[in-house]
C-alpha cells in the first residue's frame, strides 16, 4: 500500500527524501502502475522503465521553472504521479479522466500535449531559446527521448541546431534496446556500441597505463599498438556523433540508480551547451513479465493482473479491421513477389510479425521515420516493386510531403493502409485518424477509399496492388463485420447501392456502414423507406450515382467517421455544387471542428450520432421537418 506517494502533492515534496525514501517511492509508483493495467489497456513497460529517471529529474530539476519535455509522452505516468495527480491516477485513459499523455490542462507540469514521437529536442529547444530571450537564460531545459524515437528525422534537424542555441539545453536519451518492437536501424546499433562505452571506457583507462609501460621495439608494440586501434575506436564510440555536432555527450549510465542519475543530473546543470546524456534502461524494470516482454506489455489488455500470467488474447466473434488488413496483404505477397510491406515502427500494431517472419526481404521496419518510409516506398514503386505502406492514419500525417511529392506527383502505385482511421478511443486526440480523407483527396492521381465490411478491406487491397495510380485504404480501430448483400462487385469511382427508397438517403463512407443499415432497417420499421449507399470511393466521386440521388431524396445524410471539413460529405457537397445540384437537404455526420478527447469509442461515436440510433435520429428528425415544409405546402 503507498504510504509516501500520496503525500505527493507537488515535486517539492520529493526535496526532503532521502534515497531509501525516493527508492521506497519508485516501489510504490510501480504498484500504481500494476494496478491501472489491472483495470484497462494502458501504457505499461515504457511508464516501468522511467519511475527512476522521473524521480531523480524531479528531485535535481525545479520544473517549475525549468522545462520538460516527455518525448511522445506514453512514458509520462510517473511525472503525473509526482506532479500531483495521484488522487486522479484512477481516471487515467477514461471519458473525463487523466490523458494517457501530457496534457497542459491538467498540470502547469506538463508543457505540451504529444503523442507523436520526435518533437521532444525541438519543442525544448524553442522553450530554451524563449526562456533565454526573456531573460531566464538560467533555466534547464530537458528533453526525454527515447531510442526507439531517437531516429526521427526531426530529432537530427535539431541536432544540427543545438550548437547555435543559446540556453541550456540536456537531452536525455533513455535507451532500453526497445521501440514499440525491437529498436532497428544503424542508429540502434550505434547505441548499443555506446551501451557497450562502459567497456570501453575501462579500455581507454587500459591504454593510458599502456601508454606509460610501452617499449621502443618488439611484439609488445604491435600489441600496444592493436589496443591504440581499439582505444581510438572507443572515443569514437564514446557519443563522437555527438560532440561532432557540439552536443556533449556523457554515458552511458544505469537509468535505475537515482543516486547515479542525480550526480550527473548536478554534473550537467553546470555543463554549458548542449549535452546529452545516455541513460541505460529497461523497459518493464520491475515487473517481470513486462521486462521479459516488453513487446506485450507495450501496452497489455486489460486482464493481466499483477503476477498473472500473460493472458491468451480475447477470441472474438470478429476480428479487428487490423487483422483483416493483415491477411489481405499476406495473401496479396504469397501471390506476387513484387508486393512489399513497410511500417514505421509499427509491426507489432498493425499485427504485422508474421509477416516479418515470413516474408524477411519484402518485409521494411524503418522505425519511426514516415517521411523516410513513404520516399522509400515511392523508390520502390519506381523500381517496379508494388510497396504497401501500413501505417496508421494519425502517424500518416508526419509524412504529408512525401505523399505529394514523392508518391502523388510522381503518380507511382503506393498502396497506403491507413489503420486507426477514425475514432481510436483512449488515446485521443494525437492519435484519432481524423484528416486522411481530406488531405489525401486533394491530389491528383491520388485514389481514396474506405471499404463498408471486412470483405471489401480484401477486395480493396487487391484493386489498390493492381492499380497504377497512388491509392489509399482507410479503416477504424474496431472489429470488422461482414454485411450479408448481393455484393456489387467493386470498380473504380463507383458506389453501391445497397437499398433504394423515396423517404430519405444515408450515404455511408466506409466503415460505419454496419451501422448505417442498422439505422435504415430501424426507419423502415417505422415506415420511412430510406435509401442506402455504401459510397466506397471518395475519389474518384461517383457523382453519377449519387447527385441523382441528392435530386430524388427528401434529405440526404453522409455518414463518416472523420473530420466533416475537407471529408466524404464535403466532397459531395462540392459534388452538388459543381453540377448545379441543390445540397440544402445534405445533413452532414462525422467529426465536427474539434479535437475529440479521449473515452470510450462507442460513447463518442453515440455523442457525434454516428451510431446506428444517432443515425436514425436524424433521419427521423430531417424526415419529420420534411413533412412539416411538405404539408404546409
Ligand atoms: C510519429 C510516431 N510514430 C509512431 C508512434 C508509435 N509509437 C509510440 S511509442 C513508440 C516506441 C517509442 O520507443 P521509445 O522512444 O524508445 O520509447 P519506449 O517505449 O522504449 O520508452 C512508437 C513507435 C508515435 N507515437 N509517433
Ligand atoms: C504511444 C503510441 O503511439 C502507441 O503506443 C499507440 O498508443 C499504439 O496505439 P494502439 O494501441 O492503437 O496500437
Ligand atoms: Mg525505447
Amino acid at each position: 500500500m503507498a504510504e509516501l506517494l500520496p503525500s505527493i502533492k507537488s515535486p517539492e515534496d520529493l526535496q526532503n527524501l532521502n534515497t531509501a525514501q525516493l527508492n521506497q517511492l519508485a516501489g510504490e509508483i510501480r504498484e500504481v502502475l500494476c494496478n491501472l493495467v489491472a483495470t484497462r489497456t494502458a501504457h505499461f513497460a515504457s511508464n516501468l522503465g522511467v519511475v527512476e529517471l522521473c524521480i531523480a529529474l524531479h528531485r535535481t530539476f525545479d520544473f517549475k521553472q525549468d522545462r520538460l519535455i516527455w518525448d511522445t509522452g506514453h512514458q509520462v505516468y510517473p511525472h503525473k504521479l509526482v506532479t500531483g495527480r495521484y488522487d486522479q491516477f484512477n481516471t487515467m485513459r477514461t471519458k473525463g479522466g487523466l490523458m494517457g499523455y501530457p496534457n497542459p490542462n491538467e498540470s502547469d507540469y506538463d508543457l505540451f500535449m504529444t503523442g507523436h514521437a520526435g518533437a521532444s529536442v525541438s519543442t525544448v529547444m524553442g522553450l530554451a531559446s524563449g526562456d533565454y530571450l526573456a531573460g531566464h537564460g538560467d533555466r534547464h531545459a530537458v528533453a526525454v527521448i527515447g531510442d526507439g524515437a531517437f531516429p526521427c528525422g526531426m530529432v537530427f534537424e535539431a541536432l544540427n541546431n543545438a550548437k547555435t542555441l543559446k540556453g541550456n539545453l540536456l537531452i536525455i536519451l533513455n535507451d532500453n534496446k526497445m521501440s514499440i518492437c525491437p529498436r532497428v536501424g544503424g542508429v540502434a546499433d550505434y547505441f548499443d556500441r555506446l551501451r557497450m562505452n562502459s567497456f570501453y571506457t575501462g579500455f581507454k583507462h587500459e591504454i593510458v597505463k599502456a601508454l606509460n609501460m610501452v617499449p621502443v621495439f618488439g611484439d609488445p608494440t604491435e600489441r600496444f599498438l592493436a589496443q591504440l586501434k581499439e582505444g581510438v575506436k572507443a572515443g569514437l564510440h564514446g557519443g563522437m556523433l555527438f560532440e561532432e555536432l557540439g552536443v556533449n555527450y556523457i554515458g552511458p549510465i544505469d537509468g535505475h540508480n537515482i543516486p547515479l542519475l542525480r550526480k550527473y543530473m548536478e554534473m550537467v546543470k553546470t555543463q554549458k551547451g548542449p549535452t546529452l546524456l545516455h541513460v541505460v534502461t529497461e523497459k518493464g524494470h520491475g515487473y517481470d513479465p513486462a521486462a521479459e516482454d516488453p513487446v506485450y506489455y507495450h501496452t497489455p489488455p486489460a486482464i493481466c493482473k499483477p503476477g498473472e500470467a500473460k493472458p491468451e488474447e480475447k477470441r472474438e466473434g470478429s476480428k479487428a479491421y487490423t487483422n483483416y488488413a493483415r491477411d489481405a496483404i499476406a495473401d496479396v505477397m504469397r501471390r506476387n513477389d513484387k508486393v512489399t510491406v513497410l511500417t514505421a515502427a509499427m509491426c507489432q500494431g498493425t499485427k504485422m510479425e508474421p509477416l516479418r517472419d515470413e516474408f524477411g526481404d519484402r518485409f521494411f521496419d524503418t522505425g519511426i521515420c514516415e517521411s523516410h518510409t513513404v520516399a522509400f516506398a515511392a523508390g520502390q514503386a519506381k523500381a517496379g516493386l508494388r510497396p504497401i505502406v501500413n501505417i496508421y492514419s494519425t502517424f500518416l500525417q508526419r509524412s504529408f510531403d512525401q505523399v505529394f511529392q514523392e508518391v502523388a506527383l510522381q503518380d507511382l502505385p503506393v498502396v497506403f493502409t491507413m489503420d486507426r482511421a477514425g475514432i481510436t478511443a483512449a488515446d485521443g486526440p494525437t492519435h484519432h485518424g481524423m484528416y486522411d480523407v481530406g488531405y489525401m483527396r486533394m491530389f491528383p492521381n491520388m485514389i481514396v477509399m474506405a471499404p463498408g465490411d471486412a470483405d471489401e478491406l480484401t477486395e480493396m487491397l487487391q484493386f489498390a496492388v493492381d492499380a497504377d495510380h497512388p491509392t489509399a485504404i482507410r479503416y477504424p480501430k474496431t472489429n470488422a463485420e461482414n454485411i450479408k448483400r448481393d455484393r456489387t462487385p467493386l470498380e473504380l469511382g463507383k458506389a453501391e447501392v445497397l437499398k433504394r427508397g423515396q423517404d430519405g438517403a444515408v450515404i455511408c463512407y466506409g466503415a460505419q456502414l454496419a451501422d448505417a443499415k442498422k439505422a435504415v432497417e430501424m426507419l423502415a420499421k417505422d415506415g420511412l423507406d430510406v435509401t442506402l449507399v455504401n459510397a466506397r470511393f471518395v475519389k474518384p466521386f461517383d457523382a453519377e450515382t449519387i447527385l441523382p440521388i441528392l435530386r430524388e431524396s427528401p434529405f440526404v445524410i453522409t455518414v463518416e467517421e472523420g473530420a466533416l471539413l475537407t471529408g466524404f460529405g464535403s466532397a459531395l457537397l462540392e459534388q452538388a455544387a459543381d453540377a448545379g445540384v441543390d445540397a440544402s437537404h445534405v445533413k452532414r455526420l462525422g467529426i465536427p471542428d474539434v479535437f475529440v478527447q479521449h473515452g470510450d469509442r462507442a460513447e463518442i461515436l453515440a455523442e457525434l450520432q454516428l451510431d446506428s440510433l444517432g443515425i436514425a435520429t436524424v433521419c427521423r428528425q430531417l424526415a419529420g421537418a420534411e413533412r412539416k415544409v411538405s404539408s404546409s405546402h
